[in-house]
C-alpha cells in the first residue's frame, strides 16, 4: 500500500467562492460493467439491444457501407424476434431482467459490503449496451463527489469488442467533463491466480457434484473473428494462458481440459476450434460424459445458460453422447466475489 498517500474521508461541502456552483470531492468510485441486455425479450427491446451493439465499430468491423445494408437490411429485421424467445427460455421473471443485469447488480452490491470498511468508496454497476448506461453511472459517481475512478469491465481476457469498448466509452464521456475525475480502468485478469484458483475449484466442487465423471472438460471462450486476432487483439493469447494455467493448477493433460470458442456471428472464420464442432466430434468420437466451464464470462448469460447448457447440451445428445453438464460461471457467489474483490482492492492500491 502506498503511505504517501493521505487519509480520505467523507466529503463536506468546499468553501467556494460566490457564483462557484456547489461541488462533491474526495470519494472514490468503483464502476462494474459487464455487455449488457435487453430491456425485455420482446421484439423492440431486442432490436434497440442490438442496434446498439450491432452499430458498435469495436464488434463489427467491417466498413459501414457493406456492413449497415446487412444490419439494417436483415439482421435487425429477423434476429430480434428469434433472440427474443432465447432470451424468454433464460429471463429472470422475478425481477423481469435477464440474468447478466441480475448477477451484475448483485455483484455491485456484494463488493460494496466487502469494502464496507472504506466509507469513502462508492460502488456502482453498468451496461456497455442498454441500462444501467455507463453515461448515466458515471454521472451518478460524479455526483456522489467522486473525484476517483476505477473502471472494471469484466472481462478476464483482454479484447477490443469487449474490454476497449467499454473504455471507449469512459474517455468519451470524460471529454465533455471539466473537472474530470482521476481514472484508473482495470487490466486483464486471465493470469490472475485468485482467478485460476477460483475457476480451479469451481470445476472441482461442481464435479464433485455429479453422479458421473466427464472423459472431457472443455473450456469454451466466446470467439472473435479470426481477422481481429491476425491485428493484433491479444485476446487468443489470454484466452489459451488462462486454459494452461488452469491445466496446470488441475494437473490435467491437453486431452482432458480442451480450450474452445463459442458464439460465432457472421460469415468470416472466427477462432478455432469451434466448441458445438467439438461437441459434435467428440460425442462422435465416442466420448459419452462431458462437461464445460465458460471461463471468460464472469456471470451466466444468455451464451452460457442457452447456447451451452441447451443447444450444445442438445448436439451432445443428438451425436451420441450421454452426461452432458454446463459448470455455472463464478457469478456471485463466493468463488467469483472473491476475485473481484482481490482484483478491485489491488487496482485501488494508493486510493484507499
Ligand atoms: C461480431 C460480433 C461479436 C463479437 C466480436 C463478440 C465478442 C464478444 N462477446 C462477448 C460476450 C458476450 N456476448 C454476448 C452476446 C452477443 N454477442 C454478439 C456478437 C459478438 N460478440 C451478439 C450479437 C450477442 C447477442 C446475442 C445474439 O444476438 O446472439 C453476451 C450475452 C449477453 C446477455 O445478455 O446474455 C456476452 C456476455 C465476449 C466476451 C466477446 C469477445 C471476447
Ligand atoms: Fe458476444
Ligand atoms: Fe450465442
Amino acid at each position: 500500500m502506498n503511505t504517501h498517500v493521505p487519509p480520505r474521508s467523507v466529503p463536506t461541502p468546499m468553501q467556494l467562492p460566490a457564483g462557484h456552483p456547489p461541488v462533491r470531492s474526495g470519494r472514490v468510485g468503483v464502476l462494474l460493467v459487464n455487455l449488457g441486455t435487453p430491456d425485455g425479450t420482446d421484439r423492440r427491446s431486442m432490436r434497440r439491444y442490438l442496434e446498439e451493439f450491432l452499430t458498435d465499430r469495436r464488434v463489427i468491423e467491417w466498413p459501414r457501407a457493406l456492413w449497415y445494408p446487412i444490419l439494417y437490411g436483415i439482421v435487425l429485421n429477423t434476429r430480434p424476434a428469434r433472440k427474443g424467445r432465447d432470451y424468454a427460455t433464460i429471463w429472470n421473471k422475478e425481477r423481469n431482467e435477464s440474468p447478466l443485469r441480475t448477477f451484475t447488480r448483485s455483484q455491485g452490491e456484494q463488493l460494496a459490503a466487502r469494502l464496507s470498511a472504506h466509507p469513502n468508496v462508492t460502488v456502482d454497476w453498468a451496461m456497455r449496451y442498454g441500462r444501467p448506461s455507463i453515461d448515466e453511472r458515471m454521472a451518478a459517481l460524479k455526483d456522489a463527489g467522486c473525484d476517483r475512478v476505477l473502471i472494471f469491465p469484466l472481462y478476464p481476457q483482454y479484447a477490443a469488442s469487449t474490454t476497449a469498448t467499454v473504455n471507449d466509452v469512459v474517455y468519451r464521456r470524460l471529454l465533455k467533463e471539466r473537472w474530470q475525475p482521476a481514472l484508473r480502468t482495470v487490466p486483464p485478469y486471465h493470469d490472475d491466480p485468485a482467478y485460476v484458483d477460483a475457476l480451479a475449484r469451481s470445476i472441482e466442487t461442481h464435479l464433485a457434484s455429479l453422479p458421473w465423471q466427464p472423459e472431457v472438460v472443455l473450456a469454451s471462450f466466446h470467439g472473435i473473428p479470426k481477422s481481429y486476432f491476425e491485428k493484433g487483439d491479444p485476446y487468443h493469447c489470454h484466452c489459451m494462458k488462462t486454459g494452461r494455467l488452469l491445466r496446470e493448477r488441475l494437473g490435467w493433460d491437453k486431452d482432458r481440459l480442451r480450450i474452445t470458442f463459442q458464439s460465432r456471428f457472421g460469415p468470416e472464420e472466427w477462432l478455432q476450434p469451434y466448441t458445438d464442432k467439438t461437441v459434435e466430434a467428440l460425442a462422435k468420437s465416442g466420448v459419452k460424459n462431458l462437461a464445460v466451464i465458460t471461463p471468460g464470462f464472469v456471470s451466466d448469460c444468455l451464451e452460457t445458460l442457452e447456447e451451452i447448457a441447451v443447444e450444445n447440451g442438445e448436439i451432445f445428445h443428438h451425436a451420441g453422447g450421454v452426461n452432458f453438464s454446463h459448470i455455472p460461471c463464478l457469478n456471485d457467489g463466493p468463488l467469483g466475489m472473491d476475485v473481484v474483490e482481490a482484483v478491485v482492492r489491488r487496482e485501488l492500491s494508493g486510493w484507499i
